[in-house]
C-alpha cells in the first residue's frame, strides 16, 4: 500500500498575484504523461513536498488519477481551498455548446465541486475524430468570441475561479482581447532558456496577464537543457541541481512554472527553489541561449505538410515564431 506522511505546504512557497485578486502558487506539478502514475505523483506532491497547485488536462487523459490524488491529499488533512487546480478545454470542444459540458465532464473526473484555473489549452477547434496532425477539412472554424463568452460565463456561475488561454500567438491575444469582457488571467506557454517566448512574455506583461511556464525542463530531452554544460555550470556553483536551476530561471523571469515528474525525489527536488536565487550574471548566462525551435511547435501535433490546414510550423504560429534580437528586461 502506498503510505504518505502529512507535511505542511512548503513553508517558503511563493505566490503570484492575478488581475482577479487571486493568488496562483509559483510552482506547480505538471501532469502531461503522468498515467496511472498521477493518482499517486499527485498525492505525494501535495502531502509530502507541498505542492499546492497542480496542472493538468482533459487532453492528458489523467483527470481522475489527479482527481484522486486531490482527494486522497484533502483526505489527509489538505484544504481544497488551499490548493489551485488547473484543467483544460480541448480543441474538440472549443465551440461554445461545447464550453459548459467539456467543463462538468472535467470537474466530475476530478471529483471537484470548482476549479482554479480553466484555460484554452489550443486555439483551434478540430473536428470530433480528427487525425493528428489534422487533414484538410479536421480544422473547423473556430468562434473565438462565442467559446470566450462561454469561459466568461463558467466564471460568472463560480464555477471557475479564473479563466486563460495557452498556446495563443500575439495576434490571437489581441483579438481575444478586443471584445473580452473578462481578460485572460493567465496564458500558458512554453518557456524555458531554449525558447524564452518574449514576444508573447512581453504582450502578456503588457495587458497584466500572468504567464505559466510550461515545459519547462525540456520535456524529457526534447531539448536536452539538464545536461547543457551552462546550466550544469550554475548547478555546480550554487551547489544545486540543473532542474532546480531550470525552475529557479522561470520564477525569476516572474513566471509561474509547473515542471512534471512522476518520480517522489525529483518532484520533491523540483521544488526546492525558495530562498536562495540565481545571481544575475548567472541569470543572464541563461538568457543568451540561441533560440531554437519550440519543443511543442505542433509538429506532430498540428503541422501537416502536404495535407493539411497548417503546411508549417510557421504557419500554425502566425508566423510570429522569429528569435527576438533583444532580450527582454
Ligand atoms: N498548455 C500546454 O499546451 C502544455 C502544458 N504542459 C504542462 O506543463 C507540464 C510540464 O511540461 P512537460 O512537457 O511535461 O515537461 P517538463 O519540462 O516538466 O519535463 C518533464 C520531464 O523531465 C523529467 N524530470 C522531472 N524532474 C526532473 C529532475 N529533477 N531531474 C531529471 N529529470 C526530471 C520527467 O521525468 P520523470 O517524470 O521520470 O521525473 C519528465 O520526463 C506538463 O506536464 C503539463 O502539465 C506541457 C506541455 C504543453
Ligand atoms: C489528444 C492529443 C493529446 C495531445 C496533447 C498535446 C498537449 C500537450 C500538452 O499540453
Amino acid at each position: 500500500m502506498h503510505r504518505v506522511t502529512f507535511v505542511p505546504a512548503n513553508d517558503k512557497m511563493e505566490y503570484f498575484k492575478l488581475m482577479s485578486n487571486h493568488t496562483i502558487p509559483s510552482v506547480g506539478l505538471g501532469t502531461w504523461k503522468s498515467g496511472s502514475q498521477a493518482r499517486y505523483s499527485v498525492e505525494s506532491a501535495i502531502v509530502e513536498a507541498g505542492y499546492r497547485h497542480i496542472d493538468t488536462a482533459w487532453a492528458y487523459d489523467v483527470e481522475k488519477e489527479v482527481g484522486d490524488g486531490i482527494k486522497a491529499a484533502i483526505h489527509a488533512g489538505v484544504e481544497r481551498t488551499d490548493l489551485f487546480v488547473t484543467s483544460k478545454l480541448w480543441c474538440t470542444d472549443l465551440t461554445p455548446e461545447r464550453v459548459r459540458p467539456a467543463f462538468e465532464n472535467t470537474l466530475k473526473k476530478l471529483q471537484l465541486d470548482y476549479l482554479d484555473l480553466y484555460l484554452i489549452h489550443w486555439p483551434f477547434r478540430l473536428k470530433e475524430g480528427a487525425s493528428m496532425p489534422p487533414k484538410a477539412g479536421d480544422v473547423l472554424e473556430f468562434d473565438m468570441k462565442g467559446v470566450w463568452r462561454e469561459m466568461e460565463r463558467l466564471a460568472a456561475d463560480g464555477l471557475v475561479r479564473d479563466i486563460g488561454i495557452s498556446n495563443f500567438s500575439v495576434a490571437k491575444l489581441t483579438k481575444l482581447l478586443s471584445f473580452a469582457l473578462v481578460k485572460p488571467s493567465v496564458c500558458q506557454m512554453e518557456m524555458h532558456p531554449g525558447w524564452r517566448n518574449e514576444k508573447m512574455l512581453n504582450a502578456c506583461k503588457e495587458h497584466g496577464i500572468h504567464a505559466t511556464a510550461y515545459s519547462p525542463l525540456g520535456s524529457g530531452g526534447k531539448i536536452d537543457l539538464l545536461n547543457d554544460p551552462v546550466v550544469v555550470k550554475v548547478a555546480k556553483k550554487l551547489e544545486k541541481t540543473p532542474a532546480q536551476i531550470l525552475v529557479r530561471w522561470a520564477l525569476q523571469r516572474g513566471t509561474s512554472v509547473i515542471p512534471k515528474s512522476s518520480n517522489p525525489d525529483r518532484i520533491k527536488e523540483n521544488i526546492q527553489v525558495f530562498g536562495w536565487e540565481i545571481p544575475e550574471e548567472d541569470f543572464d548566462s541563461l538568457s543568451i541561449f540561441k533560440q531554437q525551435k519550440r519543443i511543442m511547435d505542433g509538429e506532430n501535433l498540428f503541422v501537416n505538410e502536404t495535407d493539411g490546414p497548417f503546411k508549417s510550423v510557421e504557419e500554425l504560429w502566425d508566423y510570429e515564431d522569429i528569435p527576438p534580437l533583444k532580450i527582454a528586461p
